[in-house]
């Protein structure tokens, strides 16, 4: 297989009592090749989360099939997800809340390290090498989530997704909250990544002018459907149907 992922008949229905079923995805098929810069846009609420949700296993699937560098990883659970998570990490959009305030940053990077076999002392030598290669001096492993800005804190969260050298990088909304230098900062860091290790990037992200600077392709979801996709250019530029081009005038 020629994609590091491929989504087929995606679907995901919330059952709860007492209300209607809602059905928040639905039948998403799409793939991604190695080294791809995709981008899911949406409005609020359209369902991309929920398909992140389902693709990085944190949210079981009602139906459809999730393969990740060409092995099927749907049903996938508990220590099954190692390897997986190995491929595959993700970047969120408020990284201090996904490092564990009691623990320097370094400590978060190593972790990933250790959980996958480096010796102690090692993985925190690698976690400053990290931390530099994204931009922070190997002072800043020594300091503390509520130490450092969202920009430095975002760097440390990549250096961390980066650690174990995955092929695919799923960033929701990980860079909405920095301002426009920081955020050019990160994407050329991305970029260098991407050349340098071939990796892939899946943006779900609200600013259009981002996704068409950086991204390859685009995928419109509307009410859990994929309503149009194309090259960034293209969709941006001529949307084809009037809910894209309404979504993307909109915002821009
Ligand atoms: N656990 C749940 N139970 C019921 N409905 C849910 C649940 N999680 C999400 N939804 C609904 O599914 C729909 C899609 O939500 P989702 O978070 O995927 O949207 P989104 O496109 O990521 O939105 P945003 O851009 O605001 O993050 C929404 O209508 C949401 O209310």
């Amino acid at each position: 297989m020629d994609c590091i992922l491929k989504v087929e008949h995606l679907t995901k229905t919330f059952v709860s009592q007492g209300r209607d079923d809602y059905t928040a995805v639905d039948d998403v098929s799409f793939s991604m090749n190695y080294g791809e810069k995709l981008a899911i846009i949406g409005e609020s609420g359209s369902g991309k989360t929920t398909i992140v949700n389902m693709i990085t296993r944190l949210l079981d699937v009602t139906s459809g099939t999730v393969y990740l560098d060409g092995e099927e990883i749907t049903n996938l659970s508990g220590k099954k997800l190692k390897p997986v998570y190995k491929k595959m990490q993700m970047v969120f959009q408020t990284p201090t809340e996904s490092f564990d305030p009691r623990q320097t940053l370094g400590d978060g990077v190593a972790e990933s390290l250790i959980n996958h076999g480096m010796k102690r002392k090692e993985a925190m030598k690698e976690a400053e090498n990290l931390l530099e290669l994204c931009g922070l001096k190997k002072e800043f492993a020594k300091r503390y989530p509520h130490e450092v800005s969202g920009g430095q804190c975002q760097r440390a969260a990549i250096a961390r997704a980066i650690a174990i050298k995955p092929k695919l990088l799923i960033l929701d909304e990980a860079t909405s909250a920095l301002d426009v230098t920081v955020q050019k900062e990160i994407l050329e860091l991305l970029e260098r990544l991407r050349e340098e290790r071939k990796m892939s990037y899946l943006f779900i992200c609200h600013d259009i002018a981002l996704v068409q600077n950086f991204c390859d392709r685009v995928l419109v979801i509307h009410q859990g459907k994929i309503i149009e996709e194309g090259s960034s250019d293209e969709v941006i530029c001529h949307p084809k149907e009037a809910y894209s081009r309404r979504l993307i005038e909109s915002v821009l």
